[in-house]
């Protein structure tokens, strides 16, 4: 019944050995150490092996399937026809093309004077990927996307509801800086069936954070991660290019207490409310709760900056109205509470926000337990000036 996990024609082709692709002696040594990479890789295929031998669920759709937490069939299903479209995308996001798509005007007509497709921006066509995924699991009553001004109807009856920003931080495509897929997973609403389509579609993109029953994002970077809850801890999966498989790679995360990283777009100072100015000035001098002096990282990229964050701790955030409730606040705040974490506007716990439209924008702070509630106790952190910005 499963829609077939084999991989993409691209993920198939083994990985490289090294010791086959030794350089030509030339007048200068490339400063790699061959024996190294090759045992290298030699430890990874026995740690592989051995997570087989123990019996522990070792790809993505084993956890989630009878041998793992068994989230039942329909959402496995869903994860799958998931996993399997966010493998379409780590190919076209890595391809020689993905800039000039990045670019492109975009645009799902054909271009004037000619008979052929004008080519799509990669967002949209993520955006399409994942639609098309979605609808052949018949799992998906309705789907709300960054892309779509209305969510989409595609099963009558399908048991859940997606919500999701396809691709984020295209705008960084240009230089191959990481991009991800954001997404949450909530149960149709069956009692308002009866309701006209539009309005059903709405209501039920427009659930609250508290009733997720799975969210995730998908990291397209120097490795391409899968990292999701269903309510019960976060795992986070890496693609393996060899089998197309992803395979767990961090159980159970958990976000540590407290960071030693602040991640915002500083050029914004002067923007910045006084609270938010004083939290970061004192972080950064070492005078904060946490004697030590925090170290800056802002890659610019929600998904990034997030996966380091839940990894390293710290806190991550945009304290301007620009970031997204339901598609992409709701989500990734499950995922750090899930991992021990914060999610906050600056006052008020993400997922107890009710979303009222479904663009619906807000600042958003995500991270550490005790970060998140130090920089709460400095009151006013939500940036109001919002000019707009050219970069
Ligand atoms: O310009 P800012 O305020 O630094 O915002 C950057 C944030 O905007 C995003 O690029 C998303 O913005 P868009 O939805 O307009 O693409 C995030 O990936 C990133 O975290």
């Amino acid at each position: 019944m499963l829609s077939p996990t084999l991989p993409l024609k691209s993920t198939l082709i083994l990985a490289p050995k090294p010791y086959l692709y030794a350089p030509k002696p030339t007048h200068f040594r490339l400063p790699i150490n061959f024996h190294k990479l090759r045992m290298a890789s030699h430890e990874g295929f026995r740690l592989i092996a051995q997570m087989g031998e123990n019996h522990e669920p070792r790809t993505l759709i084993e956890y989630v399937g009878k041998g793992g937490i068994n989230v039942g069939d329909d959402l496995v299903i869903l994860i799958d026809h998931l996993q399997y479209a966010c493998k379409k995308i780590a190919s076209l996001v890595a391809s020689p093309f993905s800039s000039s798509l990045a670019n492109c005007a975009g645009g799902s007509g054909s271009s004037s004077g000619s008979d052929r497709d004008a080519p799509k921006p990669l967002d949209i066509l993520s955006n399409e990927i994942i639609l098309s995924s979605l609808h052949r699991s018949g799992k998906v009553a309705v789907v709300a996307s960054e892309e779509n001004e209305a969510p989409v109807c595609l099963t009558d009856d399908g048991p859940f509801v997606v919500v999701m920003d396809p691709l984020d931080g295209s705008r960084n495509i240009d230089a191959s800086i990481p991009t991800g897929t954001i997404f949450g997973v909530y149960n149709r609403l069956a009692e308002i069936d009866h309701l006209p389509e539009e309005e059903r579609a709405s209501l039920n993109s427009l659930q609250s954070g508290t009733r997720l029953v799975a969210a995730g994002y998908v990291l397209y970077s120097s490795a391409t991660i899968f990292c999701v809850t269903f309510g019960t801890g976060v795992q986070a999966f890496t693609l393996d290019r060899s089998t197309g498989d992803f395979v767990l790679t961090h159980p159970g995360i958990k976000i540590p207490s407290r960071g030693q990283i602040y991640s915002v777009n500083d050029a914004r100072y002067f923007d910045w409310p006084e609270g938010l100015r004083q939290y970061i000035d004192t972080i950064r001098q070492g005078k904060g709760q946490y004697p030590k002096k925090y170290s800056a990282r802002y890659i610019c990229s929600l998904v990034a900056d997030f996966h380091r964050t839940l990894l390293y701790g710290g806190v991550a955030m945009n304290p301007r109205d620009h970031l997204r409730l339901v598609y992409e606040a709701n989500p990734l705040s499950f995922i750090a509470e899930q991992a021990g974490g914060k999610g906050s506007d600056g006052k008020n716990r993400i997922l107890s926000i009710q979303p009222v439209k479904l663009h619906q924008r807000l600042p958003l702070f995500l991270g550490s337990p005790e970060d998140i509630q130090e920089l709460e106790s400095y009151g006013d952190v939500q940036q109001r000036v919002n000019p707009g910005y050219d970069v």
